[in-house]
This record gives structure tokens, C-alpha cells and sequence, in this order.
């Protein structure tokens, strides 16, 4: 609106949109559709998972990386009909560049490893955790964000990459007490599929189509899976041979449909093998159904799910050799998988798994007089320095009650009371919020300094 439209000559059209915001009244204060705020309890929850995440990556010897939640728009457009390319939350941006918030963050890494070029010593382990966004319409008024740990291993053709992976998944479950009785982890390769349709006479183009189309058999009737094939040329008796494939019950049937030389039956029986070796064959178990929707995967793929089959997949990953070339550079063996933040959480909510997280703080510091502020804030800043986790009460007029109610509050562990009469004899009251005890200590004691005693 313009200064004239609101009739007040000469003033700012900015101070005039304020005015008129103030007409408006409160602003929406929810977020955007589908994404979330995270206040404090909700941030503990969150920080506490994350660094579950950190930490088994550590564990496991793979390097922290990370990149622009907004990417080239080119670097997502796929030609395989998957859905996370169809709900591409894309924008042009002022400079009339084609944008898009990531709905994935592998396209990412493999940007960065052919970045890297040369300079990046293989095999490289990396792993990361990011928000990746899509933009569905809120029909299904499901999420548009959420967040993803990733961890890839770069530059290594065998299944002992894939074993790896699988160790870092099944080592996060124990360390949040999920055990293989509440979780499995499918395993499955799309070599068989690639063998049938080498057979069956499908172009090798249509390979990635058929995985995406597939991969739906568990969520549409088959008549709509078989049509989805017709659709892309794969005859009838092609279909027949890729469903009767994704039925085998066990590795030895696959073996028997496949042939005894079949690489998808050899990387299968020595994932097992190491799988074994690891001590994680309860989390493992082959399921021939198993594709998963990106169009990328070439070779072993795998999906966490939940035994009860109530959840959807936990996490999912797999190889996929050929994405660096398909980004037009040269092709590196590479595997990794993604692990969303929401139906890991849903999980420990029903396992009564999430734990209790309370605001933490060790010491609370009050001055029980205004005057002696200054003391406290020292006092307060050289117990920081010592390390401790320390809040101090920065509003005047708080009385004994309400701190023992806000130590409480804040599960601290001890009260630091700076009051006139024990400061005249160089002391200061501490209570021991877990043995009830009190004792009046010198500042010197209690920070192993003099120098707040002369704080005025
Ligand atoms: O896993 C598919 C996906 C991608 C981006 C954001 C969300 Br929510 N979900």
C-alpha cells in the first residue's frame, strides 16, 4: 500500500505497511504447510537422536560432510517417474536461476565426489545429516520435511561396503534399545531384475524405470504394476519372469530361477556370510519384493521395517555404481543408505523407547539481593569457566521459594545463594539440590579463585 492510498502525506510506504500489519493483527504463527517447529523439549528429543547418529558414524570411521539444502535444479531431474522427482520442491530464484530444496541428499554427495575429482582418496566414507524437502500437495496433509542421517561409502565394488552399512544401522538400533525382534532389515539385489530382463530381451534403458515401477507391487494391485509395465514396452512374459522373481521365498529358489553363476545370488551369499561375521544376521533377512523407488540402485538394495508391519520403511539404501556417470562424470562404486528422523521416532514412542529428556543444569546461581548482582554474575561466569552448567537468575526479585521451585524445574543440582549476610563473612550458600545438604563455602572454595571477592 502507498502513502497516498492511506490518505497520510509524506509518509514511508514502510511505515505505512506497518501500519496497516498492525491493523492486521497477530501474524500466522504456525509454520509453513508441513514442516515443524522444535521447541526446547522437542529439540532434546531431536539432539538426542542426532547424536545417536554421530556418533554410531564415528564409530564406524566415516567423515562428516555437508552441502546447501538448495541445489541446481538439474541435479534431481530424473527421467525414471520416481515420486521424489515429482514432488521436486523447485523455484526460480531472482536471477531467474532454477532452484530446488534437496528431496534427497546422494545427488549431493555424488556432486561432491566429482568435485573432488582426484584430490579425494578412495574408498572414502562420509556421512551427513540434513533436511531434504518435497513439495506434496496436502491432500494427504503428510510432512514436506523431514531429516535424514546418510551415511556412503565411496570406491569400493564389493558387498564388504554394503556389510558396513548394514553394521552402522544395526548399531544404532542396539544403542537405542531396538532389538531384532522389533525391527529387520530386508535385503535384496536388483541384479536379479537386471539378469531377467538381460533374458527377457529389455533394453538395458529401461532398467531403472522398471525398479521404480516395481517397487510399488507391495502398494498397488498387480494388474496396475503389470499395466505400469506394458506402459514402458516390457512384453507380458517379461513381467511374468520379474514378478515370479520378486515371489522367491529364499536365495537357494533365486538361485534355481537365476543360475548358479548369477552375481546378484554370489553378492547375496556373501553379505549373509559377512552379515554373520558382524554378529547382526538377526536384524538381516532376504526378501526378493524388495526394490525401493529410487531409480539410481544397481545392484544390493535394503530397507529397515518394522516386524509388527504397522510403520512404514525405517531407512533404506543400497548401490548405486552408476550415478556419477549419469551426472555426466566418471563412475565410481558407491553404496549408502538414509535414515529419516519421523518413523524412527514414531517407533521409540511405541516401544516406550524415547527417553526421558529434562532442561539440564548443574547450578543455579541467585542473587538474593539486587546489590549483589555483580557477585553472582562472576560467581555464575567462573563456575562456567570451570565447566559446570550454570544458570543464573537474571531477574531481580526472585525469593528462596522460587528458586528451590525453579532448580526443580531445571533438574539442578545445586542452588548457589549470594546473599548479603554470608557475603559479609566471604561466604556463599550452596544447597545440594540431590543430598538436601547446605554448607556456606568461600567463593575461593567454591571456584578455586579469589576473584570475585572483590566483584563490586
Ligand atoms: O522420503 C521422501 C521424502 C523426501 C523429502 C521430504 C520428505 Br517429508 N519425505
Amino acid at each position: 500500500r502507498s502513502a497516498e492510498a492511506s490518505g497520510k502525506p509524506g509518509r514511508s510506504s514502510a511505515a505505512v505497511d506497518h501500519q496497516a500489519d498492525e491493523s492486521k493483527g497477530l501474524i500466522d504463527t504456525s509454520p509453513p504447510r508441513g514442516t515443524r517447529d522444535f521447541d526446547p523439549q522437542d529439540m532434546r528429543l531431536r539432539s538426542w537422536l542426532f547424536g545417536h547418529w554421530q556418533d554410531v558414524s564415528r564409530q564406524c570411521g566415516f567423515e562428516q560432510v555437508d552441502f546447501p539444502v538448495v541445489e541446481n535444479e538439474e541435479l534431481f531431474v530424473r527421467k525414471a517417474g520416481e515420486e521424489i522427482t515429482s514432488q521436486l520442491y523447485n523455484f526460480a530464484d531472482k536471477g531467474q536461476r532454477r532452484l530446488a530444496l534437496r528431496p534427497e541428499l546422494t545427488p549431493s554427495l555424488a556432486r561432491l565426489v566429482l568435485k573432488k575429482a582426484k584430490s579425494l582418496p578412495l574408498p572414502a566414507k562420509w556421512w551427513t545429516i540434513g533436511q531434504c524437502w518435497r513439495y506434496e500437495r496436502m491432500t494427504r496433509g503428510r510432512r514436506r520435511e523431514h531429516y535424514q542421517w546418510n551415511c556412503d561409502i565411496i570406491g569400493l565394488e564389493g558387498v564388504a561396503a554394503e556389510a558396513e552399512l548394514l553394521a552402522a544401522i544395526t548399531l544404532f538400533f542396539e544403542r537405542v534399545g531396538i532389538t531384532p525382534a522389533d525391527v529387520g532389515i530386508k535385503v535384496n539385489s536388483r541384479k536379479s531384475l537386471q539378469a531377467i530382463l538381460t533374458q527377457a530381451g529389455v533394453p538395458e534403458e529401461r532398467f531403472a524405470a522398471v525398479c521404480v515401477i516395481v517397487d510399488k507391487i507391495e502398494k498397488l494391485p498387480e494388474e496396475k504394476v503389470r499395466e505400469e509395465l506394458a506402459g514402458i514396452g516390457v512384453t507380458s512374459k517379461a513381467a511374468d519372469k520379474i514378478l515370479a522373481a520378486m515371489a522367491t521365498r529364499s536365495l537357494e529358489d533365486l538361485e534355481k530361477l537365476l543360475g548358479p553363476d548369477n552375481k546378484a545370488v554370489a553378492d547375496l551369499r556373501q553379505l549373509f556370510t559377512l552379515a554373520e561375521a558382524y554378529g547382526m544376521a538377526d536384524w538381516i533377512v532376504f526378501d526378493a519384493s524388495v526394490v525401493r523407488g529410487l531409480s539410481y540402485y544397481t545392484g544390493i538394495v535394503f530397507e529397515g521395517f518394522d516386524r509388527q508391519g504397522v510403520l512404514r520403511a525405517i531407512c533404506g539404501g543400497g548401490r548405486y555404481d552408476g550415478l556419477l556417470g549419469a551426472l555426466g562424470g566418471e563412475n565410481q562404486p558407491m553404496c549408502g543408505f538414509g535414515f529419516g528422523d519421523a518413523v524412527i521416532m514414531e517407533l521409540l514412542q511405541d516401544r516406550g523407547l524415547l527417553p526421558d529428556l529434562s532442561h539440564e543444569v548443574e547450578d543455579l546461581v541467585l542473587a538474593l539481593d539486587e546489590d549483589l548482582r555483580p557477585q553472582a554474575s562472576c560467581i555464575a561466569q567462573q563456575l562456567r569457566q570451570k565447566g559446570r552448567r550454570v544458570d543464573l537468575v537474571l531477574e531481580g526479585g526472585r525469593r528462596m521459594k522460587w528458586a528451590f521451585k525453579h532448580a526443580e524445574r531445571i533438574s539442578a543440582q545445586r542452588l548457589v545463594l549470594v546473599g548479603k549476610e554470608e557475603w559479609a563473612q566471604g561466604n556463599v550458600r550452596i544447597k545440594n539440590l540431590e543430598t538436601r545438604e547446605q554448607e556456606d563455602m568461600t567463593p575461593t572454595a567454591l571456584l578455586d579463585t579469589t576473584s570475585c571477592l572483590g566483584a563490586v
